[in-house]
């Protein structure tokens, strides 16, 4: 167990883990996206507030001409289990006719992903790619496609790495499941 602010914790991926699977996604990210940059513009949507940490890091890592956008959504707060979608902000940009990148912290039962997909194409985004962080192992009601995955959890609740347990967490350097929930 390691200590944490909240209390003793399972590390299941030290810092330099995530890193380094953030960076094998960013191999990945340019070699698909780089040769589009030419025809359209690319918007990299950042799911508020988990994804802040991800985006940090993997941003620096892309080689082509970007543009940083963000939208903010929630269906967890201070619980384990999700609910209904809020909405709390949309995006700047113009998403007509652009590359989307969707990139969040974590898939878990798919509907905040399915949900900004979907929002993307009813935008009228050209092509929409999504990047996780980390897909949890689990049945979801229906499939959501990920182009870019990191690291597979199990299906425990996490945090750290931008994911929040009870509101706090997400500066844990590493990804961790709460000592009450191993
Ligand atoms: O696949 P799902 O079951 O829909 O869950 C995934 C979402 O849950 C978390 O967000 P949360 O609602 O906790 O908001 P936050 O990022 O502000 O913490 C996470 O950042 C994902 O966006
Ligand atoms: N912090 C956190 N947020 C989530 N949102 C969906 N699943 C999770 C999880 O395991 N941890």
């Amino acid at each position: 167990m390691t200590p944490t602010h909240l209390g003793p914790a399972e590390q299941l991926f030290s810092a330099e883990a995530v890193h380094a699977a953030i960076q094998r996604m960013a191999v990945a990210i340019n070699a698909d996206l780089e040769p589009l940059v030419p025809h359209r513009p690319v918007i990299v949507l950042t799911v508020l507030s988990g994804a802040i940490v991800v985006v940090g890091q993997l941003l620096p890592m892309l080689h082509f001409p970007l543009h940083l956008d963000c939208v903010q959504v929630s269906r967890y707060g201070d619980k384990t289990r999700g609910g209904d979608l809020l909405w709390r902000l949309t995006p700047r940009e113009n998403l007509l006719d652009a590359t989307v990148l969707i990139v969040d912290d974590i898939l878990d039962e798919g509907v905040t992903l399915l949900a900004l997909q979907d929002y993307c194409r009813a935008q009228g985004a050209a092509e929409v790619r999504t990047a996780v962080m980390v897909r949890k192992e689990r049945e979801r009601p229906c499939a959501v496609p990920i182009d870019y995955v990191g690291l597979e959890v199990p299906d425990r609740f996490i945090f750290g790495f931008g994911l929040d347990a009870r509101g706090l967490g997400r500066n844990a350097p590493g990804i961790f499941v709460l000592a009450e929930e191993s």
